[in-house]
């Protein structure tokens, strides 16, 4: 099965690019990637940041999309609002299915995204995707309002539906709670949600892209979107839970966990 990332790279191999082959390697798909950007980045931050062109975005996608047989398609970070309608004339001749983490500011504090880019990233891209992927703040700034209860969160997923896609996860990482709970949207399927325990750990680089490319890779294989999102989470949820402890700050997540730990995860749907 082969999947493909469009997202930036990240030096220190935790989140984007290599987050994501990782991931893809580790739930045995065949992983390739169009970079839309370098970043020199460590576990400390995001040290500097040089955007690919637009035309060469095109290129890199147009290679892969002519040669294989891709089964999903996920994005990252995108940078700028030129890189995304560059992906979009190409996407929108495809009906492959695309799963969008909209990536907009790394959790160290850095702009992944500029901000004339939104309205592209909703207005373009997102009408494309079968899955967005959500965390709060990304959530607040897609629909324009706060999101702090319950009631905030499933209507900033009807929001996000309305734009024509199949299913939003909005994610709980950042909330500040015992557990991590997700809760997940699909047209016409009754809402549900994942819960994990929340571990206490600083190492959460790369959860985003680390999940949204499993369910990428799930989907893949043909699976459900319900089923890859749930075991997209098991797989974050393990990847989390054993960290590596590497780098001076906040580190990356296992992606060597769901392989070595597979016995011992505990996700809670309802
Ligand atoms: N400390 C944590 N413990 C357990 N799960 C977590 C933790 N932080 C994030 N997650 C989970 O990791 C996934 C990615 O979420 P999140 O960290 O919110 O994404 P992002 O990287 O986009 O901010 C979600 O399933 C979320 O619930
Ligand atoms: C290239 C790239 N893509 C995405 C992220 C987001 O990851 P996080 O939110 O964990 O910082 C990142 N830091 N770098």
């Amino acid at each position: 099965m082969i999947t493909c990332t469009i997202a930036g790279s990240d030096s220190g191999g935790g989140a984007g690019i290599q987050a994501d082959l990782k991931t893809f390697q580790e739930l045995r798909v065949f992983g390739t990637s169009v970079i839309t950007a370098l970043t020199a980045q460590n576990t400390e931050g995001v040290h500097g940041i040089f955007p690919t062109t637009a035309d060469f975005v095109q290129a890199q996608l147009k290679a892969v999309l002519q040669d294989f047989d891709v089964k999903a398609i996920k994005t990252g970070m995108l940078f700028s609002a030129e890189i995304i309608e560059a992906i979009v004339t190409l996407l929108k001749n495809t009906d492959i299915p695309l799963i969008v983490d909209p990536v907009m500011i790394a959790k160290g504090g850095a702009s992944l995204l500029e901000q004339q880019a939104t309205t592209a990233l909703k207005e373009k891209l997102l009408p494309l995707a079968t899955v967005c992927t959500p965390n709060i703040p990304e959530a607040e700034i897609l629909t324009g309002y706060k999101i702090q209860t319950e009631k905030d969160i499933a209507s900033a997923a009807h929001d996000l539906l309305s734009l024509g896609l199949k299913c939003v996860v909005i994610k709980g990482g950042h909330l500040n709670s015992k557990h991590a709970t997700d809760t997940v949207f699909i047209r016409g399927v009754q809402p549900f949600k994942m819960k994990t325990e929340r571990v206490d750990t600083k190492h959460t680089h790369g959860t985003g892209c680390t999940f949204s490319a499993a369910i990428t890779a799930e989907m893949a294989k043909g699976r459900s979107i319900e089923a890859a999102i749930i075991e997209a989470k098991k797989y974050v949820q393990l990847a989390i839970r054993h960290p590596l402890n590497i780098g001076h700050g906040f580190g990356p997540t296992n992606h060597f966990a769901y392989h070595e730990q597979r016995g011992m995860c505990d996700v809670h749907v309802f």
